[in-house]
């Protein structure tokens, strides 16, 4: 198959940012160019000869815009055959021109959906003949190339100009693939309106992407749908690995929950918080942190909720870690951090949490809503005769969320603004607090006066009682176990407190 020479064009955009030196290059390569009603002032208003769509088809635009390409002699010039002698005798009789180039920006329908527009302000926006010449365009790639994305002007800009106007059928199949990635995103997101009742139906359509330089383990592929521009700003380090991602992840999620506290400080090894602390200064909160478990904190990922200074950037700099991120940094400590090569330091934007969360298992995907609960202090119901004081409630509150954000089963242990430890990712919640305890004690913490958090409730008092055992006397958990009573009989019986929240939090 031959090379293309673009003679005529058919350009029909929404946003005409960029358009300029595509046309005028057009326009000095001696190419036909014709256009609809906004695209054709913009280009007619840069000096350049355009013909209107309306002179072609004889009809005006009409129905307020909603009809204006859709019409035999501007379909029949772009799905023509070249290489058909009867569609070319067709083109004559009816004076069809042929064109070798469309060019179409849609309507910003996801845009308008995602700015709050009214239904009426949204169903205008769904593009018909845009997509429509799409599609027409991206079949007869054969014979036709087609620019459907503004992303791809400056690609297509340096093969017009590299190229004299000759396309090769294979940058014209390439650019028709990318269109059916428009057009089937395109699609996604009106079905996804139209289906906001939430009728079970997966469909995702996500054109961002970045492969990784590998997935969990460097024999497995890995790639990132998505793209972080609109969460962080990089100011240094290297890319971003798949496991780095997932703690990334965690890490502003854990964080999320802590974005209205004092200063406070985070550090996550493989998606759990190995040390967590709020203090008055973020460089108090770094150093609390890194004492919940400073063996741990090795090659881990850092947040924090507020900006890093100096003084808390030369502390983190005697520590060797993957990832910093926080809202801010002084200039200053951007400077310390960057003082170790690899180091990824991140400035995260606020952001909006996508909704819902899927996640792939046997041949399909599952999907459910976010933990949107944090429990608050003035819904704890305390279910023993002892009841909280306020600084224990805050410590409940503390250890809570952390409990939320930690693989269960889990067991976390906090106090005075710090988590002393958890137990992670265990089969038995008896293992989670043991494992809480053993670290908590190797870390050289007084377990007494510390409070203790349970993601999901106590099937046995067995928990509490070991706890009892540790000087822990003050307990949060979701409660509804059929032996509830037992906990808190064995709690009342050793003056014990205890506050159910009636939420779980389980995290697998
Ligand atoms: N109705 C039609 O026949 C039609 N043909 C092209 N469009 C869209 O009209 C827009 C450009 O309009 P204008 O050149 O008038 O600014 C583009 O986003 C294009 O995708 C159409 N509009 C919507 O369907």
């Amino acid at each position: 198959m031959s090379n293309t020479k673009i003679k005529s064009a058919i350009i029909s955009v929404f946003n005409k940012d960029g358009l300029g030196p595509i046309v005028k290059e057009l326009s000095n390569q001696g190419v036909t160019i014709y256009s609809t009603g906004g695209t054709q002032s913009f280009i007619e208003e840069l000096g350049i000869k355009v013909l209107r769509v309306e002179d072609l088809t004889s009809y005006p635009s009409i129905l307020g815009g909603r009809v204006k390409t859709l019409h035999p002699k501007v379909f029949g010039g772009i799905l023509n055959r070249k290489d058909n002698a009867k569609d070319q005798e067709q083109l004559k009789e009816f004076d069809i021109p042929s064109f070798d180039l469309v060019m179409v920006d849609l309507y910003p329908f996801e845009e308008t959906v995602a700015a709050g527009g009214t239904h009426e302000e949204i169903i205008e926006k769904i593009d018909i003949g845009g997509i429509s010449l799409i599609r027409a365009a991206a079949k007869n790639y054969k014979d036709v190339m087609l620019v459907s994305t503004t992303k791809q002007y400056a690609d297509f800009l340096s093969i017009l100009t590299d190229q004299k106007g000759e396309i090769t059928v294979e940058q014209r199949k390439a650019y028709a693939k990318d269109a059916f990635n428009v057009s089937s995103h395109y699609d996604t997101h009106i079905f996804n309106y139209f289906n906001q009742d939430d009728e079970a139906v997966f469909k995702q359509s996500i054109t961002e992407s970045q492969v990784l330089r590998y997935g969990e383990n460097p024999h497995q592929k890995g790639i990132f749908y998505g793209g972080l521009d609109s969460v962080f700003d990089k100011l240094h380090g290297k890319e971003l690995s798949y496991n780095n991602l997932l703690d990334v992840d965690a890490a502003v999620n854990l964080m999320e929950d802590f974005k209205n506290e004092n200063p406070t400080f985070a550090i996550l090894k493989h998606n759990n918080a190995c040390g967590l602390a709020t203090r008055s200064t973020i460089e108090e909160a770094y150093a609390a942190a890194l004492a919940g478990d400073p063996v741990s904190a090795f090659g881990g990922i850092l947040i924090a909720n507020t900006k890093i200074d100096a003084k808390t950037a030369t502390l983190i700099n005697d520590l060797f870690c993957e990832v910093v991120i926080a809202p801010t940094y002084d200039e200053e400590a951007i400077e310390i951090l960057k003082s170790k090569k690899n180091r990824v330091i991140l400035v995260q934007k606020p952001f909006e949490f996508p909704k819902k969360q899927f996640r792939t298992i046997l041949n399909g995907v599952l999907e459910q809503d976010r933990d949107l609960i944090t429990d608050q202090i003035e819904n704890f119901e305390t279910v023993t005769k002892v009841g909280t004081t306020d600084q224990q409630n805050k410590d409940l509150a503390f250890a809570n969320k952390l409990v939320k954000h930690t693989k269960s089963n889990t067991i976390v242990l906090a106090k005075d603004g710090q988590l002393l430890a958890s137990g992670t990712g265990q089969t038995s919640r008896v293992d989670a607090l043991n494992q809480a305890i053993h670290k908590a004690k190797s870390f050289n913490f007084d377990l007494n006066g510390a409070v203790m958090a349970s993601d999901a409730f106590f099937p046995f008092p067995d928990c509490v009682e070991i706890a009892d055992n540790e000087g822990i006397k003050t307990v949060i958990q979701p409660g509804g176990s059929i032996k509830d009573e037992l906990s808190i009989k064995y709690c009342d019986e050793h003056q014990m407190a205890m506050v159910f929240t009636g939420n779980r939090h389980f995290k697998h």
